[in-house]
């Protein structure tokens, strides 16, 4: 997978060559490559941004430079894009984004191209997304409901979401299947050595050897945790199995 990634802080990206990412990108597993938005500008200032039409405090990224730094990405990518037809994602970090889940982590990792657009100020011109919707599949996403100073941050979770779940990427395939979210519920607490620390024990049922026993108490842990913590995750209520639920009279 190739990640290209536009920003007026390159050096925000350095993390991307740190551990697993790090790896896969020195082994060629993604081929990630960090854009200065700045070297899309032709002004002796190199700007970026401007007023915002409108009134209003704060500034507003200039759609131009945006638009030079993705057609010179595109251009770029165009032999390999072109090779499966499908147009590379841009996927843009915004406060008033679709939410960002591990589905749409599974969905972005079947890509062959991400163009992650990090905005800063106030955002970016609206037309450049209008624009982009030519060349690109436009995706507008949020990591939640707050506000943080520019894209850079987000982009960094979304790429590692994303590239962990690139074959490969991660040593241990297993270790993808039993994830928070992956089944729809959080994930079971986990132990180590030692077996008794501070006056703490392990659960007994972990040190049993019965792993049917085991993989039904893990489950019973995700439901509490999930209830507890994210009832919003749990399926509407369903009827206990063979119940007849009014509906169904
Ligand atoms: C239309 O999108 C844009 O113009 C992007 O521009 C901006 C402007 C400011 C900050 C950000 C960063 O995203 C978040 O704050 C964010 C993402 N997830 N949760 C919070 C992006």
């Amino acid at each position: 997978m190739r990640i290209d990634v536009v920003t007026i802080f390159p050096e925000y990206l350095q993390a991307l060559d740190v551990s697993l990412i790090g790896k896969a990108r020195r082994e060629g597993l993604l081929d990630i490559r960090i854009h200065d938005l700045r070297d899309h500008t032709s002004d002796r200032h190199r700007t970026v941004d401007d007023t915002p039409y409108g009134g209003g405090a704060g500034m507003v990224m200039k759609p131009e430079p945006w638009a030079l730094a993705l057609e010179a990405i595109a251009a770029s990518a165009a032999d390999a894009d072109d090779a499966d037809g499908a147009r590379p994602v841009l996927l843009v970090p915004t406060p008033s984004g679709t939410l960002f889940r591990q589905s749409v982590a599974q969905e972005l990792a079947g890509a062959d191209h991400l163009v992650v657009a990090c905005g800063r100020y106030e955002g970016i011109d609206e037309r450049l997304f209008e624009w982009a919707a030519e060349l690109f599949e436009v995706r507008l996403v949020s990591l939640g409901d707050y506000v943080l100073n520019g894209g850079e941050v987000a982009a960094l979770a979304m790429i590692e979401a994303v590239g962990r779940l690139v074959p490969g990427v991660v040593g241990n395939p297993e270790s993808l299947v039993e994830e928070s979210h992956s089944d729809g519920l959080l994930e079971y607490p986990v132990y180590t050595k030692p077996s008794s620390w501070r006056e703490r024990d392990v659960p007994e049922i972990l040190l049993s050897g019965d792993h049917g026993r085991i993989a039904a108490w893990r489950h019973d842990q995700q439901l509490a945790r999930t209830r507890a913590r994210r009832p919003d995750l749990l399926p509407p209520e369903s009827t206990v199995p063979g119940d007849k639920t009014v509906s169904d009279l």
